[in-house]
């Protein structure tokens, strides 16, 4: 197969920043993707309908003439979350999941959740309305190997909430390990899970072995390799269950090289490049539309994109880094050399 023409895809996890991040690295979203579920994980966070609002329009201001772009906005939950705001956000179409960060797990979540029943009122009001939870599903606790957080997190936090709120749609974000694969499997249709496109590709070995590799630092860190090859089984599976979510993170490379570094890998640029190559080396180009532009939509209940989007079989020409106002951006280094493009 030389081309593959699919459906726009969206992106259902996405840090566009705000500012000079933000100018530098939507283009490139916008390039490939008609919508995105924009994370809301800015300082300070975005709490309510108020700041989406805004935040929202601060992202159609920095989109570059000539270019379509949806973002699908995203309310940060804290233990003050009024639902009243956060229902009305939903009923006004502009908010289309709320983010669930237990407070402390990664960038920018230190105004997240401690204490689980403070949010219950909350989460009970989504689940009448059918307002998506999505999930950054990591433990905090000290004693817990940070390579053991997510599958703490499935048994002590996210299936206890599932069970105490019927109906409550999730989304296991950014999910990494085989034990969040069989959770997601073994639920019914109001659970989904996306997957980024890094997961698919890196291992904890590429992160530190031979040296250790800021630029592959992400949270919820890389896991062992059969870990990777369940992500890949699953995206690639046609299961409706799992869809793209890049998690594209973009932070300078000052940020990156820290004694205390950032966490985020920045996908955006070439995620569409990399699946092709990822799907077609599991037999399963058939599959790619299904994962980036069909299973999320119909999860978030809303239409497939109308657009279409080629994928060619050349060589892209893509940066190694983007340059922004706050210094340079690097792109997440796949390993292998790029064979699609997007024409
Ligand atoms: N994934 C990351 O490593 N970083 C994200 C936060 C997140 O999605 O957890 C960020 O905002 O930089
Ligand atoms: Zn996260
Ligand atoms: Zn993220």
């Amino acid at each position: 197969m030389t081309t593959l023409t699919i459906a726009r895809p969206d992106d259902w996890h996405l840090h566009l920043r705000d500012g000079a991040m933000m100018r530098a690295v939507l283009p490139w979203t916008a390039r490939d993707f008609a919508r995105a579920i924009i994370m809301p994980n800015l300082v300070p966070p975005v709490v309510t309908g108020a700041q989406a609002a805004a935040y929202r329009d601060r992202i159609l201001a920095a989109l570059p003439d000539g270019m379509t772009f949806e973002p699908l906005m995203t309310l940060y939950l804290t233990e003050d979350t009024d639902a009243d705001d956060v229902a009305a956000a939903h009923t006004s179409g502009l908010v289309k999941a709320v983010k669930l960060y237990p407070a402390g797990a990664t960038t920018n979540s230190a105004s997240g959740v401690t204490n689980f029943d403070a949010v219950r009122p909350v989460l009970e009001r989504m689940a009448e309305i059918g307002l998506p939870l999505c999930v950054h599903g990591e433990v905090t606790d000290h004693d817990i190997d940070i390579f053991d957080r997510e599958a703490v997190f499935i048994d002590r936090i996210l299936d206890p909430i599932r069970r105490a709120t019927p109906g409550l749609r999730v989304v296991m974000e950014h999910i990494t390990t085989s034990d969040a694969v069989d959770y997601a499997r073994a639920q019914d249709d109001t659970l989904g899970a996306t997957i980024t496109t890094h997961h698919m590709v890196i291992n904890r070995n590429h992160i530190l072995a031979g040296g250790i590799k800021p630029h592959y630092y992400c949270l919820p860190v890389a896991k062992r390799e059969e870990h990777r090859l369940a992500l890949r089984a699953a995206a690639t599976s046609g299961e409706a269950r799992f869809f793209l979510g890049t998690d594209s993170a973009p932070h300078t490379d000052a940020n990156k090289f820290l004694p205390c570094g950032c966490a985020g890998c920045f996908t955006a640029p070439n995620t569409l490049p990399i699946l092709a190559q990822v799907f077609e080396d599991e037999g399963a180009l058939d599959r790619l539309e299904g994962f980036t532009s069909k299973h999320g939509p119909a999860f978030y209940g809303l239409p497939v994109n109308t657009q279409t989007l080629t994928l060619t079989k050349t060589a892209p020409d893509l940066p190694g880094h983007i340059d922004t106002d706050d210094g340079p951006v690097t792109v997440f280094d796949p390993g292998f050399d790029l064979t699609w493009s997007v024409s």
